[in-house]
């Protein structure tokens, strides 16, 4: 529980926010004009259900207009209110200015909790939500485009771009009304995983940069390294596996909403993840210390902390007690303004939010220019470029027999030069490129400047002077 005199959710981004600014020369005004939620629109709506009219209230909140379309998932949980969506649209904004993706920030939610109703029930109330905000092009491929976030997936994004479709039979571009669709209705491969995928970049990049792996007090690489996650949903779940499958970290505790599994060599993630799909709670799992307070484990001993569930995980009343000396925040803002100041005081590195889970609108971006297109990535591309490879192999290999030296290229090579690139490896690739290059702004700012003492601050000064320059250029 976060201590009463903790700011909310939205004070503790602006505080984040004032904190850079005041490191900044804008002129007169328009700080406030970046800062300030433009509009949030709340609904409340009926849906007849099991024999009875049953009542919803859902939010759809614009933060900046400074480009268009604006950009922001959907939540479905319980604790949804203005307060929530304002500062994760803000979130947004800064994001995608970081990450250079050209959109405005925005951030929808619906207080509901998904597990009480069934899978037509829900399409129901998501169809009727979405009605409802698509009518005042809240939801529309030019002005305000959702995507997943916690409680939604595919599923319900597939649902949403139906319903617009049905409300708007002839735009050609309807089906980039929302991202995160599945493949079959018009989704991009390697989205489902993107956020995940772009923790794990997130900390490719980290562990590139000596300097930042001095401040945290790291060394060598991730191998080994122990990692705790909080949230094995989309995002946690994907970022788990990835660093433990392909890099090798050692996965040491999973927290979840019921408790916390615990085991000192590493958890296998996919069957974690197996047991909680099958059974609905970790309470059981049988190869690991299961501790019932799960939140307590947010201060177990690990080299990495990811929590990848909720905000304000991290706050006055535990920062003190966080062991890990790197935090990177999957989530979106599960640090509070208040733990940030205890962290940084005590020499923590933070990869913040903006950056750390950047992955997802990222792809999300690919995913819209991908319909707005109406062709897949590398479609064009496949053919002719396995066909200049395999020019080049068939001409290495008649050198190598016309000279007598008789080398031969090994199979592998072959088959992986020869493979030309397809729409996961072009999203793989934007994506790494993304994240590489958002990194190396902010760790310019961060090591080159002595006033900027964290990531954080760096990361909002990247992404401030970005949204002001287009201020200035457009003017208001
Ligand atoms: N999906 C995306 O592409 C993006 C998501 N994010 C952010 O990442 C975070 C997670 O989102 P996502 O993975 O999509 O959401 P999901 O709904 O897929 O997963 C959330 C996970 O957190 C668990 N959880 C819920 N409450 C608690 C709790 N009190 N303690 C521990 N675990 C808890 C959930 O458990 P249970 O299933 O039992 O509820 C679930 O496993 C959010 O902050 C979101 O804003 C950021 C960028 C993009
Ligand atoms: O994919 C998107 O457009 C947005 C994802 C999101 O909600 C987030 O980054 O917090």
């Amino acid at each position: 529980m976060n201590p009463a005199n903790e700011p909310s959710f939205r004070d503790s981004v602006d505080m984040m926010f004032n904190h850079a600014v005041a490191l900044m020369d804008l002129p007169p005004g328009l700080e406030e004009k970046i800062r300030v939620c433009n509009a949030t629109y709340t609904v409340r709506f009926g849906v007849r259900l099991r024999g009875r009219i049953h009542t919803f209230t859902g939010y759809r909140s614009v933060h900046s207009e400074h480009m268009e379309p604006v950009k922001g998932g959907i939540r479905y949980a319980m604790a949804v209110n203005q307060n929530e969506v304002e500062a994760l649209a803000a979130l947004m904004t800064y994001k995608c200015a970081l990450v250079d993706v050209p959109f405005g920030g925005s951030k929808g939610g619906l207080c509901i909790d998904p597990r009480e109703y069934e899978e037509h029930e829900l399409e129901l109330i998501t169809r009727r939500f979405a009605y409802e905000l698509i009518k005042r092009d809240m939801i529309n491929p030019a002005q305000n485009v959702p995507a997943p976030d916690m409680g939604t997936g595919e599923r319900e994004m597939a649902w949403i771009a139906d319903q617009y479709k049905r409300m708007n039979t002839t735009d050609i571009n309807g089906v980039a009304c929302v991202t995160g669709k599945p493949i079959n209705a018009g989704g991009i491969q390697g989205r489902t995983e993107a956020t995940g995928r772009g923790v794990q970049y997130a900390l490719h990049a980290f562990f590139r940069d000596s300097e930042g792996m001095e401040v945290a007090g790291l060394t060598g690489g991730l191998e080994g390294k122990r990692v705790t996650i909080q949230g094995l949903g989309n995002v946690g779940y994907h970022a788990a596996k990835f660093l433990s499958e392909e890099d090798g970290c050692k996965i040491t505790t999973i927290i979840e909403r019921d408790g916390a599994l615990h085991h000192d060599d590493g958890l296998d993630v996919e069957s974690v993840h197996q047991w909680i799909v099958k059974h609905g709670t970790i309470t059981g799992y049988p190869d690991a210390r299961c501790e019932p307070e799960g939140a307590k484990m947010l201060e177990a001993e690990c080299d990495i902390l990811i929590p990848a569930a909720l905000e304000g995980v991290i706050n006055m009343g535990n920062a003190e007690r966080i062991k890990a000396p790197l935090i990177v925040e999957a989530a979106n803002g599960p640090v509070t303004a208040g733990a940030d100041e205890i962290l940084r005081k005590k020499g923590v590195v933070i990869v913040p939010d903006m950056f750390a889970n950047a992955g997802g609108v990222t792809v999300s971006y690919f995913e819209w220019v991908k319909n707005l297109s109406h062709i897949r990535f590398g479609r064009m591309q496949r053919r002719a470029e396995e066909s200049r490879h395999q020019l080049i192999v068939d001409e290495l290999e008649r050198l190598s027999e016309d000279s007598g030296v008789g080398w031969t290229l090994s199979p592998n090579f072959k088959e992986k030069y020869l493979r030309g690139a397809g729409e996961l490896e072009l999203v793989r690739s934007g994506l790494y490129d993304t994240m590489t290059a958002a990194y190396d702004a902010m760790a310019r700012v961060w090591h080159g400047r002595n006033d900027v003492n964290d990531l954080r601050t760096a990361a909002y000064l990247v992404s401030i002077e970005k949204v002001a320059a287009s201020y200035r250029a457009k003017g208001l």
